[in-house]
């Protein structure tokens, strides 16, 4: 099937108070793909994400899940989503077990279809299965809700800042996991503020600055536009100013005969700007180039938005 695992046309929302927290987002994600949505801080990730969970109503626009409209068909949307939500909310009182037996019944999943052992164990949680949930650790916390967001085995796992408080370790089993699900054939969708976590692990990147999407694209192709390349030059004596050329982007001192220049790799190459460092009399003792990661193409996407 070729339809979009999630669907959005012209997504709009305004919050009672007026705040536009998405303004006509118009995004699909493939099936089958892991797919990352970065944004930063109040960008409306969020918002996105509580929309297609049914638990924010949109202003405008259209959505659908596994090709059903959240509006026509809220109910077989709502079957065909996880969410693992930003925050750790648990009743303390019940057991992981206990917890995933009730979202099982409450998503409609008979008794005898339920895996919620099979689950505890996916999250490395079985020995923890009869334990209160106020006992777990932090991390054992965030596991237990990818777990309850399985329950329905939906064909879509959304995955809100799944890492956030979660240490290396730990972060690397839910990836592994995580993974795992997408390779049998979920369809992954994360929200991360780990640009490079995004780069390693998403196929696909969609980019979310002040609710509008900037970019959409393969992660490969987005690396691409990176256009911005940093230099940094060791020069031959002390500098009290940095020398001036058209072919500069940006140059900035770093330390007295440290200098970073930014170019724009599609306009001039890395020969060129030394040349004209030289032409401005410095000699040239040591240069180290960098190459562009996501992080660059963020900062250089959000400031064109800005
Ligand atoms: N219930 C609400 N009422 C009014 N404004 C809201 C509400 N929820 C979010 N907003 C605002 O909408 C904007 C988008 O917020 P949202 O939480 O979707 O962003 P986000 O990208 O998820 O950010 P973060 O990474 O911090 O979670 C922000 O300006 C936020 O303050």
């Amino acid at each position: 099937m070729t339809e979009a695992a999630i669907s959005i046309q012209g997504l709009s929302k305004i919050y009672k108070g007026g705040k536009q927290a998405l303004t006509d987002v118009t995004l699909d994600v493939p099936r089958g793909s892991m797919f990352g949505l970065l944004g930063p801080n109040g960008a409306g990730k969020s918002t996105l994400i509580n929309i297609l969970a049914g638990m924010v109503v949109k202003t405008a626009g259209k959505a659908s899940i596994w090709g059903f409209d959240i509006d026509e068909h809220p109910r077989n949307a709502k079957a065909s989503i996880g969410i693992v939500p930003q925050e750790i909310l648990f009743d303390p009182f019940f057991t992981p077990f206990e917890m995933l037996e009730i979202y099982g019944g409450l998503y409609g999943v008979p008794k005898a279809k339920r895996q919620s052992m099979e689950l505890l164990r996916k999250v490395h949680l079985e020995d923890k299965a009869n334990a209160y949930a106020r006992t777990l650790s932090g991390g054992m916390k965030r596991r237990l809700l990818v777990a309850k967001a399985l329950v329905h085995n939906p064909p879509v796992l959304v995955l809100d800042e799944p890492t956030a408080g979660v240490d290396i370790q730990l972060r690397q089993q839910l990836w592994e996991y995580v993974r795992e699900l997408n390779a049998l054939g979920t369809t992954v969708v994360l929200t991360t503020h780990y640009l490079e976590e995004a780069e390693e692990l998403c196929d696909r990147i969609a980019i979310i600055n002040h609710g509008q999407v900037i970019a959409n694209k393969p992660t490969h192709e987005l690396l691409q536009m990176a256009q911005e390349k940093a230099v940094t030059v060791t020069v031959d004596r002390d500098l009290t100013e940095v020398p001036q050329a058209p072919c500069f982007e940006r140059i900035a001192l770093k330390g007295d005969r440290s200098i970073v220049v930014t170019y724009s790799k599609d306009k001039v190459n890395a020969g060129e700007v030394l040349a004209a460092l030289q032409s401005a009399g410095l000699g040239i003792v040591d240069v180290s180039t960098h190459e562009a990661d996501l992080e660059d193409i963020f900062l250089n996407l959000t400031r064109e938005a800005a």
